[in-house]
């Protein structure tokens, strides 16, 4: 497999013009071939016309949900000091009053929140007096009730009458923005869809090439403009290639902002009203970083007000003993957390499942 991955690099860069007609560069994408003479893009497929023939490029083929479910499962048991402190605390044989700080303690550590933890906490030892049973049993039990089970989590990746889903993808600077939108591509390309991203980033040079990596080793093209071009107009354009060639879903990645900068949230407004003049955008994602604690409630109001989001990523919840972010932001949006990350390896972006979280966490 790397010596495929090195081989495509290889031949991408040789090959330069081949790979060019999968990449649109801002606002050329009306210059492009009709869709009938288009390739498919999104399914992992072989470039075009290699150098060599021994030196064929083929693309990576993502890793399904539904395994990197279970593989994330097991990296999130393994790594969490959440989980780990909560199952040393709840195994003890004797449950006391310290034992039970100790448990508030760590959950209010996790960003749960103080309310949300001292009533947990006591849900759970009302109940084991009453019910008596298994306390690490009642414990799980009453966390997958806290991270709201019956949410809907789906994401709109598609949209109706014949257009594409948009999805845009927002957050403060660092967050994991550019990586979401790569794995997410992968995610959507492992579903067979055809995807275009969009490199609304035009702030940050770097992201529309980091971009552009992750899409190339998946066969995914990128619609991106000149550096300090109006994000606005490049958001268009990806649109306007996915509405034009009739693909699933358009992906739209947009420069890290600070959600106090009056300026950058409007920016963010008018790229969601203009990428609407092609085709409503479907699902509207921030991304948290899981370790920035009580700041991401904070985020997530002023991002909401701007574009109204409908669901979160939570990254880096690998090795971090936070996560707790989950159930305020939840219960503060009345957004669920759809995605989470769990890692820099490629295909680590996994569906939420609350139920898989808390086993992750407590086994
Ligand atoms: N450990 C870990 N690292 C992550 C995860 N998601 C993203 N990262 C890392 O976080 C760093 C920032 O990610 P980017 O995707 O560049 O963040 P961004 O929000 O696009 O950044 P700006 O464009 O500067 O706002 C990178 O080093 C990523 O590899 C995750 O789930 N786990």
């Amino acid at each position: 497999m790397t010596l495929i991955v090195v081989l495509s690099v290889l031949a991408v860069l040789v090959l330069g013009g081949g790979t060019a007609a999968l990449v649109v560069r801002g606002r050329q994408s009306a210059a492009l071939p009709k869709p009938a003479a288009r390739p498919e893009l999104a399914r992992p497929s072989v470039v075009e016309q290699p150098a060599e023939p021994e030196a064929q490029p083929t693309t990576e083929t993502p890793e399904s949900s539904a395994s990197r479910l279970t593989r994330l499962k097991q990296r999130l048991a393994g790594s969490n000091a959440l989980g780990r402190g909560l199952l040393a605390l709840i195994s003890r044989d004797q449950l006391d009053d310290a034992t039970w700080e100790s448990i508030e303690d760590l959950l209010i550590g996790s960003d749960l929140g103080v309310k949300a933890s001292t009533e947990l906490v006591e849900k759970v030892r009302t109940r084991l007096r009453v019910e008596g049973g298994d306390a690490r049993t009642i414990l799980k039990d009453e966390l997958v009730t806290l991270l709201d089970p019956a949410a809907d989590r789906r994401l709109q990746v598609t949209g109706e009458g014949g257009k594409p889903g948009i999805v845009l993808v927002v957050g403060v600077n660092g967050a994991g923005k550019t990586t979401t939108v790569g794995k997410l591509a992968r995610i959507l390309v492992a579903e067979d869809r055809k995807v275009v991203l969009g490199a609304a980033d035009t702030f940050r040079a770097a992201a529309a090439d980091q971009l552009e990596t992750w899409g190339s080793r998946v066969g995914v093209e990128v619609v991106r403009g000149a550096e300090g071009a109006d994000p606005s107009s490049v958001a268009f354009d990806a649109a306007k290639e996915g509405v034009d060639h009739g693909l699933d879903t358009v992906v739209i990645d947009t420069a890290g902002r600070l959600q106090n900068k009056q300026g950058l949230m409007d920016e963010l407004g008018k790229v969601k009203r203009v990428t609407e003049k092609q085709a409503p955008v479907t699902e509207t994602l921030l991304v948290l970083d899981a370790t920035t604690g009580q700041n991401g409630l904070v985020q997530a109001r002023v991002f909401n007000e701007a574009v109204d989001i409908t669901g979160v990523v939570l990254t880096k919840l690998d090795g971090s003993a936070k996560g707790g972010i989950v159930v305020q932001v939840q219960q503060e949006l009345g957004v669920p957390v759809k995605l989470v990350g769990l890692g820099e390896g490629p295909d680590d972006l996994a569906p939420f499942s609350p139920e898989a979280f808390v086993d992750a966490l407590l086994g």
